[in-house]
């Protein structure tokens, strides 16, 4: 990978909304695209492994795409999401479909979100047209406790979120809300988190939230401001042991390096870790000062999106500070690994 001072100018901004089943998304989708200031968004309902969900946003045309009234489209994809996104891609470019500027892909409840992450930066097609802006992730007040503890992906998709929206705490006992919100904040501390009743949002508080912004500064780093356990050492959790998750060998680590990275040296120790331990490695996020200057990293397991170069330091922090969300791996493990690279690296 290079460094390149823009590289996500231009590229279409792609929202992926996640959510355990009956989290709410439908709820919100069928709001958001009925949104004035969404008038030009193409949403993509990613239907695999579920059969027959009859989605009240979308009134289904014979070949699953439907144009509302507003020039929002809505896509139903039951077969290839890469296929479809590609199509989509083509079809505004030669004014067959309405001039979209925002794609919003609904996952299904079940599913993993990293795969389709990665298939936004590993298929080029897709990498050249789309960017991720961000995950947005629903948790149900109620119900969502019990799926943290049971469901290995209600975790991943917690993991992976720049935001988590807590749904339905109007039915939910007081303190939900906080209790949820220190739970993830075990999982992905990273992730802001707020409630959400029956959908209603400015759906500028789904745009922006992930590298894209970055450049914007300091708040949207906010997963940098991580306490650390010493200087120069590596901070260790494990996901909210007391809490008997699932996955319970799911956990956060933040480094913190104090000496400038070339970007060489940078890339081996990342691209030696990916091919060691990829699907463990849930998520990578951070500033990296590569010979003084700010770089933001971002990885969904053996994948990185491109890098971007900040303009300024957000603040006088110039440490490079990275956070992972791994499985399986210790804090140790990594920091050796990067000394061992950064040294051999000279
Ligand atoms: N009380 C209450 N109900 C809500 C809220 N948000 C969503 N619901 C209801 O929760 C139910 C499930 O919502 P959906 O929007 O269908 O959930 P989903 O995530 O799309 O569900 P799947 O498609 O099964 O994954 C619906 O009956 C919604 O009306 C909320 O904030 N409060």
């Amino acid at each position: 990978m290079t460094t390149a001072r823009d590289p996500l100018a231009g590229k279409l901004p792609v929202t992926l909304l996640t959510g355990f089943l009956g989290s709410g998304k439908t709820t919100l989708l069928s709001k958001l695209v009925r949104h004035p200031d969404m008038n030009r968004v193409a949403v993509v309902i990613n239907e695999i492994g579920e059969i027959g969900i009859d989605h009240d946003i979308v009134t289904m045309a014979s070949e699953n795409v439907a144009l509302l009234a507003n020039g929002c489209i809505c896509c139903s994809v039951r077969t290839d999401l890469q296929d479809t996104l590609r199509e989509l891609f083509g079809q505004r470019r030669s004014g067959q479909m309405v001039q979209f500027d925002r794609v919003v892909i609904e996952t299904t409840g079940l599913a993993d979100p990293a795969p389709v992450v990665q298939t936004l930066s590993s298929d080029t097609m897709l990498a050249t047209h789309y960017r991720l802006d961000g995950v947005v992730t629903l948790l149900d007040a109620v119900n969502g406790p019990g799926q943290i503890q049971s469901q290995p992906e209600a975790v991943k998709q917690i993991a992976l979120a720049d935001r988590v929206f807590v749904t339905k705490t109007d039915l939910a006992p007081p303190g939900a809300l906080e209790a949820l919100t220190a739970t993830v904040a075990d999982i992905n501390p990273g992730a802001r988190v707020s409630s959400l009743l029956h959908g209603e949002i400015d759906p500028h508080e789904l745009m922006g939230l992930g590298l894209g912004s970055a450049r914007a500064g300091a708040a949207t780093l906010s997963f940098l401001g991580e306490p650390l356990q010493g200087e120069g050492s590596g901070g260790e959790r494990t996901l909210a042991p007391r809490s008997a998750l699932h996955d319970a060998s799911i956990k956060t680590l933040s480094l913190r390096f104090a000496k400038p990275f070339t970007w060489t040296a940078f890339t081996s120790a990342m691209e030696l870790l990916t091919s060691l331990r990829g699907p463990d490695l849930l998520r990578v996020k951070g500033i990296v000062n590569v010979d003084g200057k700010p770089v933001v990293v971002q990885g969904v397991q053996h994948v990185f999106h491109e890098p971007v170069e900040l303009d300024r330091w957000p603040s006088d922090d110039t440490d490079t500070r990275l956070v992972f969300i791994t499985r399986r791996i210790e804090a140790q493990t990594i920091r050796k690994l990067m000394d061992a690279v950064v040294e051999a690296a000279g």
